[in-house]
């Protein structure tokens, strides 16, 4: 099965507010996508219309095959969510709030072990979860979350409130459920940066509204060049690309903007027959808070 997730037009309001409209998005199995929109764009009530908590006007959801408003024990089954701060007794250790839902669950005590291997929580397993850090309460409600081995994992702004060391745990944690557990995800987040690392795809939403996103990520390539002769590496490659594609960035490096391979072959080319020594050459991503400015702010129809 390709998707793990479809969404498929989407529509929600709230009183004469239409905070959804003809909402469509999916997720394809072992894929993780990042959901990004500005405050109140309407990313938590796609993941909370996905997650059953609240009722879409219309629309449709399939989840692992199975229709959420048709067969709904079904495509839960293949679920898990974190939508809110993990719901945790804070009074029991971490191996009871495991051991308690496996219970409920009926997951095997094989499983039960994988699980406490997962959450990489050791010995303070056996400690009250009050005195957990915020990491550790996310690392073990992300493995009860998973004790029933579901398909798809929705995630609502998982790195807020983790220090800098929790974000970095948390990315190889769901890095490793891709991997190891065939789980694909859908998680939303303020932290760009996170996003671009963390995220196979993107997907944004703004007023409601689903945007393309511009296909920059892909087509443009930005290269950095470091060379023993600037002047005329400058005058080659603003010869092939133009000069606005083309900037000097230091004394012996230059920075240029291409559209696909050749031009890269071309380029290099030209410098290697006019005995231009090239010191060392690399890919500098189009980063994601360019997309999102490009997006959220310079664009005059969605700013209005
Ligand atoms: N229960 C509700 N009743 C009325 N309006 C609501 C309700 N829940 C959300 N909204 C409105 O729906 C819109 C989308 O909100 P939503 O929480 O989905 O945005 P978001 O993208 O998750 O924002 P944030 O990044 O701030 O969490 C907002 O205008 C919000 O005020």
């Amino acid at each position: 099965m390709e998707y793990v997730l479809e969404v498929k037009n989407l529509n929600k309001t709230y009183g004469k507010n239409r905070v959804l409209n003809n909402v469509s998005l999916n997720v394809k199995h072992n894929e993780i996508v990042g959901f990004i929109g500005p405050n109140g764009a309407g990313k938590s009530t796609t993941m909370k219309c996905i997650c059953n908590l609240i009722y879409p006007d219309s629309g449709e959801i399939i989840i692992n095959g199975y229709d959420l408003f048709k067969d709904r024990e079904k495509a839960l089954e293949n679920q898990a969510a974190l939508i809110e701060s993990p719901g945790l007794y804070q009074d029991m250790t971490g191996k009871e709030n495991i051991d308690l839902i496996a219970r409920l669950r009926n997951v095997s005590k094989e499983r039960v072990k994988e699980i406490y291997e997962f959450t990489e929580i050791g010995k303070a397993l056996e400690r009250k979860v009050s005195g957990y850090s915020m990491g550790m309460k996310q690392r073990l409600a992300l493995g009860i979350a998973i004790l029933t081995k579901p398909r798809f994992l929705i995630l609502d702004e998982p790195t807020n409130g983790l220090d800098p060391t929790g974000v970095i745990k948390l990315r190889s944690t769901l890095q490793k459920l891709v991997k190891e557990e065939d789980i694909s995800i859908l998680f939303s987040s303020h932290q760009l940066g996170e996003v671009e690392k963390l995220a196979d795809r993107i997907v944004c939403i703004n007023k409601g509204e689903i945007i393309e996103v511009p296909n920059i990520m892909s087509s443009i390539q930005n290269y950095i060049i470091q060379i023993s002769d600037l002047d005329t590496t400058l005058q080659i490659i603003t010869n092939i690309i133009g000069e606005d594609a083309v900037e000097a960035i230091t004394l012996d490096s230059i920075k240029f903007e291409i559209q696909n391979q050749d031009i890269l072959s071309e380029i290099l080319f030209q410098l290697l027959s006019r005995k231009i020594k090239i010191y060392d050459i690399y890919k500098d991503n189009v980063d994601i808070e360019t997309i999102y400015e490009e997006i959220y702010i310079d664009n005059q129809i969605l700013r209005g």
